[in-house]
C-alpha cells in the first residue's frame, strides 16, 4: 500500500538513504531537515523538501493528512552528549514530544522511529534481545530511551501505531547517499579518510578490551538493509501498540578486523596507531536480530564486512572526483 509520509532528518545519511527507497517503493515522500547536519543535495529526487525544525515544520505539514511519519532527525555524536547533554534533552526528546503531540492532534497514524543500541549501555548477555536491561552509560543513549519510552505511552493512551528500529553500527552507501558528517567519529568513514590521504593515520582506541584482538567489537548492518528495515516497520505497524526491533547481523568485527578489511578492499596500508580508550566504549556490542528477522520478515542482504566497506569506499572515492 503506497502511503504519503514525512521523513525528518530526510537530509542526513540514514534517513536521505531511507527517502529514496521509501520513493523507490511507490510511496510519497516529504523530507523535513533543518540541515544543521544533513545536506540539501543529499534530499532524494522525488522528495519534496521542507526547510525546518522537525517538530515545527512537521506539525505544519500534519494538518496536510499524512499517514505517518519517519523521525530520524536527532543529535548523535555520543561525546558531545555527555559535555552538552541540554542539546540532547531539548535537541531529541523535547522535539520528539512535541512531534507526538502533533501526531495526536492530527490523528497521525504510524511512527517509526530511529532508537539506538545505545539504550542497552554495557550488555550483560551478547547477542542482545530487545528483552535485555536498558542502562545507557552516555546521555545520548539515555535520550533515545526516554523517546523510547515517551512512544509507548502514547501508543498505549492515544492508539499510535509505532515501531522504534534500534541501530547497532551502521555503515556502507546506498547509490549516491551515504556518509558525509561535518564532524566526523565514525569508524569506517574514519578509516577511509586515511586511506585517501585526508588524514595521517588511524587511532584504536583501546587495545586491552576482553575480546580476541584486544580491541572493540560491534555489530556493522549495511545502511541499505537498515532502510529495508524501515520500509517492514510503517508497513507493519499496529494502532495502540509499540513495537522494538534490534537491527544488526549478529556477528561481531574487532577495530583492527576493521582496519584490516578496509586496507584489503582500497589496497592502501592505512598506518594505526593505539591510542587509549574511548569514555563510555562498550568492549563488545552485536545484536541478536531475531525479532526483526521473525515478526517484519527483514532480511539483510548485504551482510558481509567487506561488502559494507566497498560500498562506503567507493562512495567515497565518488565524491572526491565530483
Ligand atoms: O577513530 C576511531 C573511531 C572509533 N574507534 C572505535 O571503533 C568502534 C566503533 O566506533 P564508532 O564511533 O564507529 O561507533 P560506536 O560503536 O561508538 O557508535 C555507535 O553507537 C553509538 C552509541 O554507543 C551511537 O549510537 C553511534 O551513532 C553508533 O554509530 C568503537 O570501539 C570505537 O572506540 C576507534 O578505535 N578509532
Amino acid at each position: 500500500m503506497a502511503l504519503k509520509l514525512i521523513v525528518t532528518g530526510g537530509a542526513g545519511y540514514v534517513g536521505s538513504v531511507c527517502t529514496a527507497k521509501l520513493l523507490k517503493a511507490g510511496h510519497e515522500v516529504v523530507v523535513v531537515d533543518d540541515l544543521s547536519t544533513g545536506h540539501a543535495d543529499a534530499v532524494p529526487e522525488g522528495a519534496r523538501f521542507v526547510e525546518g525544525d522537525a517538530a515545527d515544520a512537521t506539525a505544519s505539514l500534519l494538518a496536510e493528512g499524512f499517514d505517518g511519519v519517519l523521525h530520524f532527525a536527532a543529535k548523535s555524536l555520543v561525546g558531545e552528549s555527555m559535555s552538552d547533554p541540554g542539546k540532547y534533552w531539548r535537541g531529541n526528546v523535547f522535539t520528539a514530544i512535541r512531534l507526538l503531540d502533533a501526531m495526536r492532534e492530527h490523528g497521525t497514524a504510524r511512527l517509526v522511529f530511529s532508537s539506538t543500541a545505545a539504550t542497552y549501555g554495557e550488555p550483560e548477555v551478547s547477542p542482545i534481545p530487545e528483552t535485555a536491561p536498558t542502562q545507557p552509560t552516555n546521555t545520548y543513549g539515555a535520550s533515545k530511551l526516554a523517546i523510547d519510552h515517551a512512544i509507548t505511552s502514547y501508543a498505549r493512551a492515544h492508539g499510535l501505531a509505532a515501531v522504534s528500529l534500534r541501530y547497532f553500527n551502521v555503515a556502507g552507501a546506498y547509490g549516491r547517499y551515504g556518509e558525509r558528517h561535518t564532524t566526523e567519529t565514525h569508524l569506517i568513514p574514519l578509516v577511509l579518510q586515511v586511506a585517501t590521504g585526508d588524514r595521517d593515520q588511524i587511532q584504536i582506541f583501546g587495545e586491552d578490551y576482553p575480546t580476541s584482538d584486544g580491541t572493540a567489537v560491534r555489530d556493522y548492518i549495511h545502511v541499505a538493509d537498515l532502510a529495508d528495515a524501515h520500509l517492514l516497520a510503517v508497513q507493519h505497524a499496529t494502532a495502540g501498540e509499540h513495537r522494538i526491533y534490534n537491527l544488526g547481523n549478529g556477528t561481531g568485527f574487532s577495530v583492527r578486523q576493521v582496519i584490516e578489511t578496509c586496507r584489503d578492499v582500497t589496497g592502501h596500508e592505512i598506518p594505526a596507531v593505539a591510542a587509549p580508550r574511548r569514555a563510555g566504549d562498550p568492549a563488545v556490542l552485536v545484536a541478536a536480530s531475531d525479532r526483526a528477522r521473525e515478526e517484519l520478515g527483514w532480511k539483510p542482504e548485504h551482510a558481509d564486512l567487506h561488502d559494507i566497506v566497498s560500498d562506503a569506499w567507493h562512495f567515497t572515492e565518488k565524491r572526491r572526483r565530483a
